[in-house]
């Protein structure tokens, strides 16, 4: 199996194989096997604290959409699960497929998602910039949440309405006022384990927790991000569809369930 995802990294357009990622051990996406992940009791509580006023603008970056915010404070931040310190929030973006049959970037029981979505914090206490806290392996902090086709989300809505005005590859829109905590289920259950960016530089930094419920989002809403566009104004227009990456092997890898 391991042979056939270096075969299929090497295929992809989009990225290098992990032969090209000095001991690349903990890569990232990988496939969640429930039977297979180990409850953990000494995992904590995610403790999620956010400062809606320090959301910044929507920029598209001609791989997905990125929501930034203010990192020079402490005001966005999460603590406790299986994090030795508290992380700052710097971005939340998506990953999704053309049809609702795929998308997300991990799959739970080889099960595929329409979407997933990504928060990204980095470790302030330890590391003086993100740059830096990118390139060490307790560096990052990624919540992952699956989105599911179902009901319309308000809270998603509003930022749904912003998209058309970054329909294109370097494009950014100021937006001043959003509580990504909208986006995060309720329900505290999440896996996690160690592993990596999914997209270039792909550096072995990141703690990933991932809900175990998904939030649900209407077809429109899905829509919207399928209008988005990997190009730039004036290029041939080329939808941001697919804008995930394959599954990665395992490897020496255990991943750790807050719930039995
Ligand atoms: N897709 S991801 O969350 O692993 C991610 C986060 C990030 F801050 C930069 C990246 F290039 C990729
Ligand atoms: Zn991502």
């Amino acid at each position: 199996a391991c042979c056939s995802y270096r075969l299929r990294n090497a295929l992809h357009p989009l990225w290098q194989s992990p032969l090209s990622i000095p001991g690349g051990s903990r890569q990232s996406p990988i496939n969640i096997q429930w039977r297979d992940s180990v409850y953990d009791p000494f995992l904590k509580p995610l403790k999620i604290s956010y400062d809606p006023t320090t959301c910044l603008h929507i920029w598209n970056n001609g791989y997905s959409f990125l929501v930034e915010f203010d990192d020079s404070t402490d005001r966005s931040i999460i603590v406790g699960g299986p994090l030795e310190n508290q992380y700052r929030l710097k971005q939340f973006h998506f990953h999704w497929g053309a049809i609702n049959e795929w998308g997300s970037e991990h799959t739970v029981d080889s099960k595929f998602y329409p979407a997933e979505l990504h928060l990204v914090h980095w470790n302030a206490v330890v590391y003086p910039t993100f740059e830096e806290a990118v390139m060490e392996g307790n560096g990052l902090a990624v919540i992952g949440v699956f989105l599911k086709l179902g009901a319309h989300h308000e809270g998603l809505q509003t930022l749904v309405d912003a998209l058309p005005a970054v329909k294109h590859k370097d494009t950014v829109i100021e937006f001043d006022v959003f509580d990504p905590s909208c986006l995060i289920p309720s329900c505290p259950d999440y896996w996690t384990y160690a592993g990596s960016l999914t997209t270039p530089p792909l550096t072995e930094s990141v703690t990933w927790i991932i809900k175990k419920k998904p939030i649900e989002v209407d077809e429109n809403q899905l829509e919207a991000f399928r209008m988005l566009l990997f190009t730039s104004d004036g290029e041939e227009e080329k939808r941001m569809v697919d804008n995930f990456r394959p599954l990665q092997p395992l490897m020496n890898r255990t991943v750790r369930s807050s719930f039995q």
